[in-house]
């Protein structure tokens, strides 16, 4: 079956959305500038155990509080590329001029001897994972306008390093944790363009290539299709609430094994996670699901681009994956969608879902 070409037929006669150019500003610009080590061990008590936010991959992140009484969150990376301070400077610097107001901007480094350290802005309300399934959850219900916002917010970042940053960057590891909430619980897209300070083979086989649920299952080359996948199961996350991979059984069970069915047979509602007490926006469930679906569709070819993520989750009235209903149970695989060309066509298509499926 040939692949591809209804991206490239649909998007390429669409009228560029300069919006998404615009977006460049930063909502704190913040200073950049080189700490010293003396500095982080002061505003993060040594880099106290009570300090520590948490451990990834490439080290541990602590919470301090510089002189001037802000609050930073500091990288000290565990694994770092034996390049030189100037070298690894240079790499840092880059990433640091990538500014928008969906990504969490890094403040500054410190390369010292043998530590090499990466200095955040703190974000208070923590990240996507700890409210969804961290220490917080309990205590915390994203509603759903939240929710869009999160989806919307971090599309938005990340089409921003896509396709505007200079140079353009590649995350990842887009995943629920490197989604860091503002104070009005937006979205920060955090951790971007790190992986390329990690020299080769340093680290755990597979671990950047997201053992958690995340990762796209076309091997080979790292590209842009890759963190559009990873985005797919996190607006899937988003809606249900679940992790991307769960234990049914003493199997594992990735999050679109579990919502394959229920999208096949329309049963949106039923992704939803419970805590949300049936309240929810269903045009925007709609929308959230197909392009989660279209997202995380096993060829990288046929997945959408984050500008054209950006447009669809913002753009209401159009359905881009043809319903469930219209052809069968057995004759939709999650990685096939059918997709409508004519917003006309799929505005009929879409009543009727809406009417029966959701009614
Ligand atoms: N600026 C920040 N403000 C608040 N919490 C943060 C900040 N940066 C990171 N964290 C939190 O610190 C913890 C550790 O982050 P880190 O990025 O090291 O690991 P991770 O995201 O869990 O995994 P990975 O290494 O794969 O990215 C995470 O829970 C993360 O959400």
């Amino acid at each position: 079956m040939a692949r591809t070409s209804f991206w490239a037929k649909y998007w390429c006669y669409r009228p560029v959305d300069h919006n998404l150019c615009r977006i460049v500003d930063s909502k704190k610009p913040g200073t950049w500038r080189r700490f010293s080590l003396r500095e982080l061990h002061a505003a993060t008590n040594n880099f106290n155990y009570d300090n520590k936010l948490g451990e990834g991959i490439m080290g541990s992140v602590y919470w301090g509080q510089l002189a001037s009484g802000d609050q930073i969150a500091v990288k000290r990376l565990k694994v770092w590329s034996a390049k030189a301070e100037r070298e690894f400077a240079v790499e840092v610097e880059i990433l640091g001029r990538v500014r928008h107001k969906h990504l969490l901007s890094l403040l500054g480094y410190c390369a010292e001897g043998q530590e090499r350290l990466i200095v955040y802005e703190y974000m208070p309300h923590l990240s996507l994972y700890s409210h969804l399934h961290g220490h917080i959850a309990a205590d915390s219900t994203l509603n759903w306008e939240q929710r869009m916002r999160i989806a919307v917010g971090s599309a938005e970042g990340l089409a921003y390093l896509h396709h505007y940053a200079t140079p353009t960057v590649v995350h990842r590891n887009i995943k629920a944790s490197n989604i860091l909430l503002d104070d009005s619980l937006d979205a920060l897209v955090a951790d971007f363009g790190l992986a390329k300070l990690i020299p080769e083979g340093s680290l755990p086989k597979g671990s950047l290539k997201g053992i958690s649920g995340y990762s796209a299952p076309n091997l080979g080359k790292v590209s842009e299709s890759c963190d559009v996948f990873s985005f797919g199961i996190l607006l899937m996350e988003l809606i249900s609430g679940r992790k991307p991979i769960r234990r049914v059984g003493g199997e594992k069970q990735s999050i679109m094994e579990w919502a394959g069915p229920l999208v096949l047979d329309g049963r949106y509602p039923d992704l939803v996670d419970a805590k949300l007490e049936g309240k929810f926006h269903q045009d925007e469930l709609i929308r959230l699901v197909q392009v989660a679906v279209l997202c995380a569709q096993s060829f990288p070819e046929e997945r959408p681009s984050m500008q054209d993520v950006v447009e669809m989750l913002k753009e209401g009235g159009q359905q881009f994956v043809k319903p469930p209903s219209q052809h069968g149970r057995d004759g939709l695989r999650l990685d096939e969608p059918v997709l409508y060309k004519t917003s006309t066509e799929a505005t009929e298509v879409n009543n009727i879902f809406e009417l029966a499926q959701l009614g």
